[in-house]
């Protein structure tokens, strides 16, 4: 469950809040688009709830845990349920895709055969296992996005969080990742996806956080 209570956000050195007032729900479970045009804060909002950023006022709740009142520990603890995967991918070239999907594992301290399965279990859900080896820099832009999105996936996440994760992908793997992120719904985890993938918006209909200028658009509700 996420819950926002008149939530804004503005992040240090900047004049006016980029987001604000924003108060809504998400159950545990639940599915929703963000949708709103470039510019209206859809990155800001998913940054706050990977606790990129602290809001700077009202109240935000993520998987339990209030995230104003929470101590450093708790943070952390909540940060290990949360996967992302950020518009620019944020993989480390000098690493193998391995390596860097295994990371959420590793800094967990799992065991080296649970690290090995994991890993490869995910790569292949993704179908980039035989890039396992290889270095992010010598990937597609939709390989490297696959990576990005395994990488998010290997903590088995009760909330997953997605910048425009399909932009770099075809239009093929764009539906295979919508039924992945069904899945996951299923089994419980809380999916949030921004968007401008008007075609992903149609195939799979589902209620919508709509942002303008920073704030909630209910302009489109009855
Ligand atoms: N750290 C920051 N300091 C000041 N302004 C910021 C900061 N981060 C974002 N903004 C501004 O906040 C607004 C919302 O930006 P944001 O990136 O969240 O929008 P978006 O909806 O994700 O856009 P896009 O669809 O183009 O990715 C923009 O006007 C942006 O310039």
């Amino acid at each position: 469950m996420i819950r926002l209570d008149n939530v804004s956000m503005q992040p240090r050195g900047t004049g006016k809040p980029i987001l604000y007032g924003l108060t809504l729900d998400v159950p545990q479970g639940g599915f929703r688009w963000l949708l709103g045009p470039s510019g209206a804060g859809k990155s800001s909002f998913l940054k706050l709830l990977t606790l990129g950023e602290q809001p700077s006022g009202g109240k935000l709740s993520i998987l339990g845990t209030s995230v104003t009142n929470a101590r450093r520990n708790s943070l952390t603890q909540l940060r290990r349920r949360i996967g992302f995967v950020p518009q620019d991918y944020r993989l480390i070239g000098e690493w193998s895709v391995f390596d860097n999907v295994a990371l959420p594992l590793r800094l967990r301290g799992a065991k080296k055969d649970e690290i090995e399965q994991e890993t490869f279990s995910v790569l292949e859900w993704l179908d980039v296992a035989r890039l396992a080896r290889h270095s992010p820099r010598e990937l597609s832009g939709g390989e490297q996005q696959r990576v990005a999105i395994a990488r998010a996936l290997i903590g088995r996440p009760s909330l997953l969080l997605a910048d425009e994760p399909t932009n770099a992908l075809e239009e093929s793997q764009a539906r295979r990742l919508l039924f992945t992120f069904q899945q996951l719904v299923e089994m419980g985890t809380t999916v949030i996806v921004a968007t401008h993938n008007e075609m992903l918006v149609r195939e799979a209909p589902a209620p919508s956080i709509n942002l303008r200028n920073g704030t909630l658009d209910r302009s489109d509700f009855a």
